[in-house]
């Protein structure tokens, strides 16, 4: 079942044309990532997807009507404690205070952040920070979540610890996940599915199943028949950008 498809999805600013016509889908469940050279349109197409651009030509089906999103930079607001940045969703969904600071608490908890609730976000390091943002967005939206490179930032063995964490999250909690990262590595170990974009404006993405089974274990990674899908989707990747 899908949670996610888009369909002849075209979008232009202005006089570029970013998107022209794509299809794609995500299933329930599922962990797909997108990679793609930089510039090529795909903060864009999670723009359209949370609504925060406006659909120009396609359509955009979702199976919930909410979905979580966290954006490049983890966007807390300088000014609100840890807990206020992760109850704000719950607010805009109008669920009670005392509802959304109970949920809150325990996802914070749950990701060993409870004793910085009241602090603020300049208070806290950032994968600390990251893990603040992936609260607010699992508060959006219990079903569907849109990362968008959210371990670009960090220090290598942070970016580690926290794919492992994302990993485990999306498994135990079910969750459909839309990932952009530039990290090829990371995208084979994370995800079901890779789309890689190929050309611009946008037509198709290239899909690719990764084939590894649950749970993942990072040493396959080094495996013969992941090391060579890994050099295609290079190869693809630089087709992209030419
Ligand atoms: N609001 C805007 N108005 C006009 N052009 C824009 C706007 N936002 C993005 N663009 C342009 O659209 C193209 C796609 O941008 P987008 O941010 O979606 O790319 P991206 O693939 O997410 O890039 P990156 O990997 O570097 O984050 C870029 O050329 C960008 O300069």
């Amino acid at each position: 079942m899908e949670s996610l498809s888009l369909e002849q999805l075209s979008f232009r600013y202005d006089d570029k044309l970013i998107l022209d016509g794509l299809d794609l889908y995500v299933k329930k469940g599922e962990f797909v990532s997108i990679i793609g050279p930089s510039g090529c349109g795909k903060s864009t197409l999670f723009r359209l997807i949370t609504g925060l651009e406006k659909l120009q030509q396609g359509m955009i089906r979702k199976e919930y009507e909410f979905v979580g999103y966290m954006p490049q930079r983890d966007a807390l607001m300088p000014w609100r404690t840890i807990l206020k940045n992760t109850t704000l969703p719950l607010e805009c969904k109008k669920v009670s205070k005392a509802d959304a600071t109970a949920k809150s608490m325990a996802l914070l908890k749950q990701f060993g952040l409870d004793h910085y609730a009241n602090n603020y976000p300049r208070d806290l390091s950032g994968g600390m920070k990251q893990r603040v943002s992936f609260i607010r967005a699992l508060n959006a939206s219990e079903d569907i979540l849109l990362l968008d490179e959210p371990f670009s930032a960090l220090d290598a063995l942070t970016k580690i610890e926290l794919q492992d964490w994302l990993y485990n999250q999306a498994k135990s909690l079910n969750k459909t996940i839309l990932f952009i990262t530039h990290d090829v590595d990371e995208a084979l170990y994370l995800s079901d599915r890779i789309y890689t974009v190929t050309e611009t404006p946008i037509q198709q993405m290239h899909e690719t199943v990764v084939p590894l089974e649950h749970p993942r274990i990072r040493e396959n990674l080094g495996s013969e028949e992941i090391q060579k899908l890994k050099i295609d989707l290079l190869h693809l990747l630089q087709k992209g950008r030419s």
